[in-house]
């Protein structure tokens, strides 16, 4: 988009040098050259952008090349334009638009030295070079090529002002918009995840159901949830600090997660209290995946800490709300703590009252 607003804008230029060479004030050959050096620099820059070829540069969009190629036409149209030469020096103001849009402070300075430099270049060449212009001027006034000068030395300073201001609000709002991106994801992580133990929270674990229950209703997936309770945690609690209880359950949620299937999910329910996800589980299955997870717990929570667990297991019955699998989960894990503790007992291993 930048390309073609250039190119459009070098194109108007070009029409208004031909309109001035067409009075006799500007030669046509000059227009020529003019001309062919602007095009070849819209076509070098387009072309080492589309290509890929800028994406070495930290600056792959080559503003500052762009902009100083641009500023350099515009004073080789001030020493070729004779009479027009001061309305050639008005596309500075789209080189510093651009340069608001784009640059930073720092690079919009030197933009604004190097614009001055090269109109001071220009002066000198038209006044005591005169040979060298395309046109011989009967007249070549000194004071307005002067007055130009002074002109550009007030309004282009005030210009870069306002363009540095500019592209320092704009960075200020892309900083902002960064910052409150991230905060979002923060937000969005934190309605999902326990901060504790990074496992899926409650209202994650009750997305996570539903949809296993839409899964399993549709006849694709049966799947099997586990209630799992550590054992004695408010002794830890009380006889080594609720860091070492902390220190706990963020280590139970990293091993008791190690030794899970890819598709399984493990989440924190509450308390010392987690439920596990088994998509594609029957009973029978899901039940040494709970074996399984007891004897890592066992063998590598804290050192000199040696805790258990009992699991009450489910399996999803058709159609029934998930509240009813969590209620059987629930009376599957009561039973297995009064059954003796460090236990998995399932709906099914109830005796039919
Ligand atoms: N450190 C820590 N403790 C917690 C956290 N959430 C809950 N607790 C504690 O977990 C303990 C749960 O106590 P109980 O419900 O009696 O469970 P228990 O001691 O494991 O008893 P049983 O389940 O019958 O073996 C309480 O002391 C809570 O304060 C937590 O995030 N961090």
């Amino acid at each position: 988009m930048h390309w073609l607003i250039a190119g459009l804008v070098y194109l108007g230029i070009a029409l208004l040098l031909l309109a001035g060479a067409r009075q006799g004030w500007i030669s046509a050959s000059a227009v020529a050259a003019w001309s062919g050096f602007v095009g070849l620099v819209v076509v070098a820059g387009y072309c080492a952008l589309r290509s890929g070829w800028s994406e070495r540069f930290t600056d792959p969009a080559m503003t500052m090349w762009q902009l100083s190629m641009g500023v350099i036409a515009v004073n080789w149209g001030y020493v070729i334009c004779g009479p027009m030469r001061t309305s050639a020096l008005f596309p500075l103001m789209v080189i510093f638009a651009f340069a608001a849009y784009s640059m930073r402070y720092r690079q919009i300075a030197w933009l604004t030295l190097f614009a001055v430099a090269c109109l001071v270049g220009a002066v000198a060449i038209r006044q005591v070079f005169p040979h060298w212009l395309p046109v011989a001027e009967a007249v070549r006034p000194l004071q307005v090529d002067i007055n130009n000068l002074l002109m550009i030395l007030v309004v282009l300073p005030a210009l870069a002002l306002v363009a540095a201001r500019l592209s320092e609000l704009r960075s200020k709002l892309r900083d902002q918009r960064a910052a409150l991106a991230k905060v979002l994801a923060d937000v969005e992580r934190m309605a999902v995840r326990d901060e504790l133990t990074g496992l899926p929270n409650r209202r994650a674990m009750m997305d996570t159901l539903a949809r296993s229950a839409i899964h399993a209703r549709r006849g694709m997936l049966p799947f099997c949830v586990a209630m799992v309770d550590l054992e004695h945690f408010k002794q830890v609690n009380d006889t080594q600090g609720h860091a070492a209880g902390d220190a706990v359950l963020q280590r139970f949620a990293e091993v008791a997660s190690r030794t899970l299937r890819e598709g399984d999910v493990l989440g924190r329910w509450g308390g010392e209290e987690f439920l596990l996800v088994l998509p594609g589980a029957t009973l029978a299955s899901a039940k040494p995946v709970l074996s399984r997870m007891q004897s890592a717990i066992r063998e590598a929570l804290l050192p000199g800490l040696t805790i258990t667990f009992s699991a009450g297991l489910a399996a999803y019955r058709d159609a029934e709300p998930v509240e009813a699998l969590l209620a059987r989960a629930d009376d599957s894990l009561y039973l297995a703590k009064h059954a003796g503790r460090d236990r998995i007992e399932s709906s099914l291993d109830r005796t039919p009252a």
